[in-house]
């Protein structure tokens, strides 16, 4: 099926609406067909006021997932990882229940309680607290195991970052490399993402950026420059820098099948229900939208960024967009509807 020419006006409606309700600047990059659309509101530095620019790099947050799961999943290609397996055959003795598998953290089914939940109950003390602190790996998972499971592992989908640290661990231990070496030489290089950076422990976002914003609790409260932090909370879950353009050409490349198998890219897509519209497969989010076509990508939310990337079936058509503010619903409830004007064109009358 022919999908409808994107809606830009609804697209700049959704990155206004942004702005009215708090972020200092929002912008989208949509790659449809090759054709590249472009548009910016706002400010991605309040100081300065310089303009929002889509050629700018920001923190990606969650959006690491997916390129932590592509070079787990490669990994299972290589025969050097299986999914079904026990993390704790490859980690002796990290996890507390041996039933726990590799196919369970990358599904968010492991049960392992999310440390940030703690971390960060108090936004922006909590920020402050980490923000230029390096945690190892270890010190991440033994935060999460002072508390119990949250499900049985294997059963209900229960989002974790912890996972995906835990996933970062099996990548170093069954590479005997660096999660940074293994996204440079799997993905980053053979893409040409020349916009993203796994810079962990740094706290610079390198060159040009949008500067992050983050709102305190209390209301009124003026909003903290939240863009210079080790992100060593999040590390492989969370840590990456990319820009429009890198991610539209990675989350893309990775639904055209350049990434993996087709059977990795199958079992990727093996869809565990969020919700009635949303499915978590992977490392991976499926959303379905209004008009009935479903989306693949993923969403972040890190201190002052949130983002959405996400393309088509065929990966011919890709937006990534951005609001340089997080704790902010308001602002994250406009991101789906810059998805709704990328893939569902004019709303009928
Ligand atoms: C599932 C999510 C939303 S949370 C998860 C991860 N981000 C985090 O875990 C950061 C949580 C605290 C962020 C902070 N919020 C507070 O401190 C609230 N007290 C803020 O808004 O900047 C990410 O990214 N994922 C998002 C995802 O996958 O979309």
């Amino acid at each position: 099926t022919t999908m409808p020419a994107p809606d830009l006006t609804a697209l700049r409606e959704a990155l206004r609406s942004a702005l009215a309700k708090g972020a200092p600047g929002a912008m989208a990059r949509i790659d449809d067909h090759g054709a590249v659309r472009r548009l910016t509101e706002g400010v991605a530095d309040k100081a300065t006021g310089r303009a929002m620019n889509t050629d700018d790099r920001f923190r990606i947050g969650s959006v690491t997932k997916t390129f932590t799961s592509v070079v787990v999943l490669q990994l299972v290609d290589e025969g050097r990882v299986d999914l079904d397996t026990s993390v704790n055959t490859y980690l002796p003795g990290l996890l507390p229940d041996d039933r726990i598998t590799v196919r369970h953290l990358l599904s968010h089914r492991s049960g392992l309680h999310d440390y940030t939940d703690e971390m960060f109950a108090r936004t922006v003390p909590g920020f402050e607290a980490v923000r230029n602190k390096v945690f190892s790996h270890r010190e991440l998972v033994k935060l999460s195991l002072e508390k119990p499971l949250t499900v049985e592992p294997g059963t209900t989908h229960a989002y974790s970052n912890t996972n995906f640290v835990v996933a970062g661990m099996l990548i170093e231990k069954a590479t005997g490399r660096t999660v940074q070496t293994e996204y440079r030489d799997r993905i980053i290089k053979p893409l040409k993402l020349t916009d993203t950076f796994y810079v962990h422990p740094g706290t610079a976002v390198p060159g040009r950026h949008v500067k992050g914003y983050l709102r305190p609790d209390e209301a009124g409260a003026p909003l903290v420059d939240s863009t210079r932090q080790t992100a060593s909370w999040a590390q492989s879950a969370g840590a990456m820098i990319s820009s429009t353009h890198d991610l539209n050409t990675f989350v893309s490349a990775l639904l055209r099948g350049k990434l993996m198998s087709s059977a990795r890219l199958a079992q990727m897509q093996e869809w565990v229900p969020v919700n009635s519209t949303q499915g978590y497969g992977l490392g991976l989010r499926r959303r379905d939208l209004s008009c009935g076509v479903s989306v693949y990508g993923h969403t972040g939310t890190v201190q002052g960024y949130y983002t959405y990337s996400f393309t088509s079936k065929d990966g011919k058509r890709t937006i990534t967009s951005l609001a340089n503010t997080s704790n902010t619903g308001d602002v994250l409830n406009v991101m789906p509807l810059t998805l709704e004007a990328a893939f569902c064109g004019k709303k009928p009358a």
